[in-house]
């Protein structure tokens, strides 16, 4: 997506394979600048169209001198824009332009002391001139060639910052983005006020000022969208935004596809009938889900299938809705990237998300997704900007595949019955201990397991259920929420002792990564 407005010119992270690209962005973000993560391939030309006001490349695992290792178009280094490399990043930077690399006499890895050379480089502004940075690297820049300045040393590494003579390019060997780093905020922000000269004008007021003008200015006064409304906060944000813009022209639809929690679809009507004026229509698609997914048991011939029929239930509804040529989804930043990233995000598939890589190749409708480019804690904020009740921002998510991806192996009415009955226990009971609001997301999963148990002195073999619960404000990563083990307990008799099937309950305790939130 081309940005014309400078104010959001983006800064595009790339990214090398480090386990912090993510942060290196919400860094960028959280100094109210707009930024993009990109693949490590990004050709300088289309680096040019996306008229970035910096790169930053991050760090990663390889070594520069290994065959094979990523490297970036050197075309980048020309293109004049402002450039931060950090840890490989900066290796790079300096084999490109005439420095070598090699392995450390010894690695480097945690706290080091950084002592800063030189007080009126824009980079170490306000910077004390001995500080705490943190350090990952078994290779570093060994000399730098004749056209960089040292600005940081520590006492292993010589060159921990350079900064290039004719170019705006800059290298740090330590980690800004870890708050390991004390100063590191303040010196990615050096580089965004100082050397970038951002103007900081990326937040919530004004994204909200721009996505409403963007929105007017694709949608026709004839046209008409159809947002399809799932009850979680993403979608009810983008409702809320598209209702600003358009007013009466969006309509509101949302599926049952068969998968939804126990009450969920009255939940959802009743809170949208108290908190908007838009049009709501809930179809029941029950059947036709079930009938997609009738015999499937892989997690991602599940996602796209479930993709394909959201798709179909939307372009049905849609004919009784004049105009209708666009479709809006709640669709966020992780949802693209853990999809395998648009055209120039990182390439990698964790799932498909059903909103976006479970979308069928002929849609039917032009798509619009005003929050794509945000993180969830983002929207949050959003959404309470919007004036959106508490009650709805601070909603737990809930997969548009529902239950299907939480009843593992083959699905059908009696097992997502199982499920639905076991999830509603343990959601019960965390409400009941006050805990919902504390921990981001739960759940419970139906096991394709079965396992031997003994109740009333009889021999049972039924399946398992899993219960998961995750601490997390982004939902890139996340934690397994340490539950009191009473509360534990008790949902584990009472999903025993009434739910029919199930003899036995487990808690996850896997953090993401290894694991991801969903099982499937
Ligand atoms: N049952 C549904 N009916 C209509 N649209 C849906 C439904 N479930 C999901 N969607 C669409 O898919 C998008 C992605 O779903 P997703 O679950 O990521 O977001 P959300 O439900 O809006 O928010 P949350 O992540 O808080 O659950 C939604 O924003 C919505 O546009
Ligand atoms: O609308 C959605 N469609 C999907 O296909 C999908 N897959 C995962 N999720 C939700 O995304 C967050 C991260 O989940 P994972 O760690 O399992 O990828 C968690 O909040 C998940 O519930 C989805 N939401
Ligand atoms: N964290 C990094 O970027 C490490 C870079 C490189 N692999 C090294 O060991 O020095
Ligand atoms: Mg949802």
């Amino acid at each position: 997506m081309e940005r014309p407005d400078p104010a959001d010119r983006p800064i595009l992270v790339v990214d090398f394979g480090s386990q912090y690209v993510q942060l290196i962005a919400r860094r960028v973000r959280e100094r109210h600048a707009f930024a993009r993560i990109v693949r490590h391939d990004l050709t300088a030309e289309r680096a040019r169209e996306l008229n970035p006001m910096a790169i930053i490349l991050s760090g990663g695992p390889s070594s520069v001198y290994e065959q094979g290792a990523p490297r970036c178009d050197p075309g980048l280094f020309e293109l004049g824009v402002p450039i931060l490399g950090i840890c490989y990043g900066m290796q790079l930077a300096c084999e490109a332009l005439g420095g070598t690399v090699r392995p450390c006499p010894a690695g480097e890895y945690g706290r080091a002391e950084l002592k800063v050379l030189d007080h009126s480089e824009d980079l170490f502004h306000a910077v004390p001139e001995s500080t705490t940075v943190w350090m990952s690297h078994a290779d570093q820049v060994h000399d730098a060639g004749p056209d960089f300045v040292t600005l940081a040393t520590t006492s292993t590494c010589p060159l921990a910052a350079v900064r290039h003579k004719t170019r705006p390019v800059y290298g740090i060997q330590f980690h800004p983005e870890v708050a390991h780093t004390p100063y590191g905020a303040l010196i990615l922000g050096n580089f965004l006020d100082r050397i970038c000269h951002s103007r900081g004008t990326w937040t919530m007021e004004a994204f909200i000022e721009r996505s409403v003008v963007e929105i007017r200015e694709r949608v026709g006064p004839s046209d008409r969208v159809v947002c399809g409304l799932s009850g979680g906060v993403d979608s009810a944000v983008a409702a809320a935004l598209l209702a600003k813009a358009l007013g009466p022209r969006v309509v509101c639809v949302f599926v049952d596809n068969g998968l939804l929690r126990a009450g969920e679809r009255n939940a959802v009507a009743e809170a949208f009938g108290a908190h908007s004026n838009a049009e709501l229509r809930v179809v029941d698609a029950t059947e036709p889900f079930l009938r997609a997914l009738d015999g499937v048991s892989d997690p991602q011939e599940k996602r796209i299938r479930i993709g394909h029929t959201f798709v179909d239930v939307f372009r049905e509804e849609a004919k009784s809705i004049p105009g209708a040529r666009f479709l809006a989804q709640g669709t966020l930043y992780p949802d693209v990237i853990e999809s395998g990233g648009d055209r120039d995000g990182p390439a990698a598939t964790i799932k498909h998300h059903h909103n976006v890589g479970g979308l069928p190749a002929e849609l039917g409708f032009e798509l619009i997704e005003p929050l794509r480019d945000l993180f969830k804690d983002e929207v949050r904020r959003l959404g309470l900007e919007l004036g959106l009740p508490d009650s709805l921002v601070w909603r737990h998510p809930f997969p548009g595949p529902g239950l299907a991806v939480r009843c593992l192996g083959t699905i059908n009415a009696e097992r997502l019955e199982v499920l639905r009955q076991a999830d509603s226990i343990f959601l019960d009971e965390l409400r009941k201990a006050g805990l919902e609001r504390q921990v981001a997301q739960a759940f419970a999963v139906l096991l394709p397991v079965q396992s031997v148990g003994v109740m009333g002195d009889g021999r049972t073999y039924e399946n398992a259920i899993a219960l998961r619960s995750v601490d997390t404000d982004d939902f890139m990563t996340a934690d397994w929420s340490r539950l009191p083990h009473d509360l534990l307990a008790r949902a584990s008799t009472r999903i025993i002792n009434s739910v029919k099937g199930i003899n036995r309950v487990v808690y996850d305790v896997t953090s993401k990564p290894p694991g991801t939130i969903e099982w499937e």
